[in-house]
């Protein structure tokens, strides 16, 4: 089914006064005007696993605030933010897409990131950025791998305010009551409370034997209850505080099973918000004894403390629906609203018009025609004074200034110009040359006052291939586009050793989109080698001291001679490497992290310009030319022996007196990439499944029962779980999950799951593997479980693949 798209004006339009129409190209958009104070933003994401519907919610939000006139479908691929060529070919969403939406009083940016864990870097700059998150879960499969990969990315950022969104309520095997309980037995939060219950039928007769579906939702704080159509459109109803009055009123009958529900699910929400307020607990003292006074709190006797409990995350409030279907997401858009912090409230101190502008650059993409575009978000200072077209600001990470051509708010691809933004506000920059992902940008006239803010860290790449340029004078072109490549998408690293690029990413899947992209947004001549993953090696046996400490080099015909003083050992168990440094740690003389600039172009810090001779080290080890990892590199002093040394000879200093440290501790352990696996398979093929994990060099962690819903999820710690206070609906308010089979049409009691650890390299084509195994049943997910050193054996082979043994 294609969109078409109305040729009229749609009538929002013309009846909302705060939304501007505008036409871009064939479309009518109603675009969110900015919003008018800073206390009605909402700078949020939709995170989750993959195919959880996030794209599917957030088409459903944009349709349901009038941007769009008809809903696109990620299956038809005419979504919104998955507007990628490639992202529409698959079906799945690349890079996240940001959009403000105007929602009643709000404006949301809104931010749609991918699932896969191959573009982790999207969501880990989206949880940068955002005050607040929508977690979606496919309420058949419940918590899944990624899902909590998303919740620690999330954890890193201090991302306290999230909802969960029960989603595909609808499809067979979904189930309310065990999604709840895959939250509890994950541990994502302690305190997960409902803040909705699903109707599955209106037909209470029959509801036992209900088709899968949802109809409506009850919403337990406003005493709602919704309604869908088959086309989407709600209608509402305010509930009596009496439920004998239901069946009076024309809502529901007496004996439909969610009515029964209705006050304990109330009252354990009030309870638990309760436990976070004293004013609440009060209000709830002072109640009548009948049990049914809870029905009485009126909305705005529960609604200021539920949000404290929200951002103070003491609660994880819990919503559901079926985005597919449209059901559900007015409760989201509202509950986001009601609940999620706006910039205001999560500002270090008051904002000032008078305190200097800080910008965060999260993101930064290439586009043809409008060149550099760097998406920031305004942390604080009034921009209205400081930030308009035509300002310079200065890059405070690089010590460089920026002319800024543009101001723009973008809708996924469509954009509109503005003046100015303000304080809390998302947007587009037009015309900074030098900006990267995670730098932050300042006024200039108050630049000294203003402190950087904190960076985004890319996840560790943990796959890498051969790139061999078509011909000779094809190298400098393809080096450009990787570096162009490298700057929109900080989780890419290449290096060119020996005459040979190799590029590095975070899966199989993201290599391919690299190559496409090289290719179709760069037009580079390139063939693409092998994949391999890429292995690092740790530091050798021998003790890791410089043969000698002073570096000699000739500028413009003199010598000039530096000494650096450095330590080198192994990290200890109990200390943590540093992401940005692939897990070493690097530190100057006042004992604080060094960071490593990606060129020394311009530079004068000495300590920067020694970080970069390092990591040119760190990055490829003379032994094995793997990048090094687990190493401690102590900066202890520098000195110039010769006068007028320009600065920038410390880099080749450093670099030198590392690798000879390096050299002289002899060959380390190789580390390679681990990946954590959930397989669920019938039970017949499981033991063919475990004997294959085991031959490829895995090892099985847990062989669990069941596998829909994740109630038994194995992956979940073996510690018991509290369900204390918490309210979870009897499994029939989900008939769909009651007369279910598994999620592929066989009964879910055949299946079984086995959770695994393996070497990344033996399971590249898994999905093969997997399907031969299990004659085409089975299924999993995996996520990264980091680099683990390998045996001696396994040495050898790895020496032999890239060459070096
Ligand atoms: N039955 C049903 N299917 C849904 C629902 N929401 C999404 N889907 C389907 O699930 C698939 C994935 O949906 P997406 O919206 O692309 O999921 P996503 O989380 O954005 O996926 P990635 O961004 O690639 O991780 C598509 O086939 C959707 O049509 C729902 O509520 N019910």
């Amino acid at each position: 089914m294609r969109r078409t798209w109305s040729s009229r004006i749609p009538q929002c339009c013309t009846r909302k006064a705060t939304r501007q129409c505008q036409v871009i190209g064939k479309r009518y958009l109603a675009t969110a005007a900015p919003a008018s104070s800073a206390s009605e933003l909402r700078n949020m994401a939709l995170v989750a696993h993959i195919d959880s519907g996030k794209t599917t919610l957030t088409e459903s939000i944009l349709l349901k605030s009038s941007y769009l006139i008809h809903a696109g479908s990620v299956d038809t691929g005419s979504t919104t933010t998955d507007f990628l060529p490639a992202e529409r070919e698959r079906g799945i969403t690349i890079q996240s897409a940001s959009i403000p939406v105007k929602w009643r009083d709000w404006t949301f940016n809104l931010i749609d990131t991918p699932g896969h864990a191959d573009f982790g870097m999207e969501v880990e700059s989206a949880s940068r950025v955002v005050d607040g998150a929508v977690v979606l879960l496919d309420s058949v499969e419940g918590v899944e791998a990624q899902t909590k990969g998303v919740w620690k990315q999330l954890d890193r950022y201090g991302v306290g305010s999230r909802l969960i969104f029960l989603n595909k309520l609808d499809r067979v095997g979904a189930s309310f009551s065990q999604s709840l309980t895959s939250l509890l037995a994950n541990r994502l939060h302690p305190r997960p409370v409902p803040l909705a219950l699903p109707i599955a039928s209106f037909d209470s007769k029959d509801y036992a034997q209900a088709e899968p579906g949802i109809q409506g939702l009850v919403d337990l704080v406003k005493w709602e209850l919704w309604r869908w159509n088959k086309d989407g459109e709600s209608i509402k109803h305010v509930l009596p505080q009496n439920l004998d009055e239901l069946e009076q009123a024309g809502i529901l009958p007496p004996s439909h099973p969610v009515v029964s529900q209705l006050l304990p699910a109330r009252t354990s929400l009030l309870e638990n918000v309760s436990m976070f307020s004293d004013e609440l607990m009060e209000t709830l003292l002072g109640l009548p004894s009948d049990p049914s006074a809870y029905l009485t709190v009126p909305v705005s006797k529960i609604m200021p403390h539920l949000r404290a409990a929200t951002l103070r995350s003491d609660i994880l409030p819990v919503l559901c629906g079926s985005a597919f279907k449209h059901i559900g997401t007015e409760l989201v858009m509202d509950y986001v609203g009601e609940l999620f912090p706006s910039p205001v409230d999560v500002a270090a101190e008051v904002p000032k018009a008078s305190a200097p502008l800080r910008m965060l650059a999260w993101k930064v993409t290439w586009d043809k025609r409008k060149g550099w575009m760097t998406f920031v978000r305004v942390y604080s200072g009034e921009c209205n004074r400081t930030l308009t077209k035509q300002s310079v600001v200065l890059n405070a990470t690089r010590q460089q200034r920026e002319r800024i051509s543009k101001i723009q708010l973008l809708y996924a691809s469509q954009a509109q110009d503005v003046d100015s933004l303000s304080f809390g506000q998302v947007g587009v920059i037009l015309g900074l040359r030098y900006t990267r992902t995670g730098d932050t940008l300042v006024s200039t006239h108050k630049a000294s006052e203003a402190s950087s803010l904190r960076d985004i860290v890319p996840p560790p790449p943990v796959m890498s291939a051969s790139i061999i340029p078509q011909m000779q004078s094809d190298t400098e072109p393809v080096q450009e586009a990787l570096a162009s490549l490298a700057r929109t998408d900080p989780s890419v690293r290449f290096e060119v050793q020996e005459g040979q690029i190799l590029v590095h990413g975070l899966g199989s899947l993201h290599l391919e989109i690299i190559e496409n992209r090289l290719r179709e947004e760069w037009q580079a001549n390139f063939e693409f080698g092998k994949r391999r993953v890429s292995y690092r090696e740790g530091l050798g046996p021998n003790e890791p001291k410089p043969t000698q400490n002073a570096w000699s080099t000739e500028v413009s015909g003199k010598t000039i001679t530096v000494s650096i003083d450095l330590s080198v050992r192994e990290l200890q168990d109990d200390e943590q490497g540093d992401a940005l440094w692939d897990d070493n740690v690097v530190l100057g003389p006042d004992g604080k992290p060094l960071r490593a600039p990606d060129d020394t172009a311009g530079l004068i810090d000495p300590l920067a310009i020694i970080a970069r001779g390092i990591s040119s080290v760190l990055s490829t080890s003379p032994h094995t030319s793997l990048a090094l990892s687990h190493l401690h590199v102590q900066v202890n002093k520098y000195n110039f022996l010769s006068e007028q040394a320009p600065p920038s000879v410390l880099a080749g200093a450093s670099a030198f007196v590392l690798r000879d440290c390096i050299k002289n501790a002899g060959m380390g352990d190789v580390m390679e990439p681990y990946i954590r696996l959930k397989i669920t398979a019938h039970e017949d093929s499981v033991g063919k499944v475990v004997k294959d994990l085991t031959e490829h060099g895995g090892e099985v962690l847990d062989l669990g029962a069941g596998a829909s819903s994740g109630v038994a999820d194995p992956d979940a710690e073996a510690e018991p779980f509290s369900e204390e206070g918490i309210y979870i609906p009897p499994k029939e308010l989900s008939p769909s999950a009651a007369n279910a089979s598994g999620h592929d049409g066989t009964s879910s009691q055949y299946k079984r799951t086995v959770v695994a650890l393996a070497p990344l390299s033996q399971m590249l084509d898994y999905s093969n593997r997997l399907r031969a195994l299990s004659g085409g049943h089975g299924h999993f997910d995996m996520v990264n479980a980091g680099f683990r050193k390998v045996s001696q054996a396994r040495k050898m082979e790895i020496l032999r693949e890239i060459g070096r043994a």
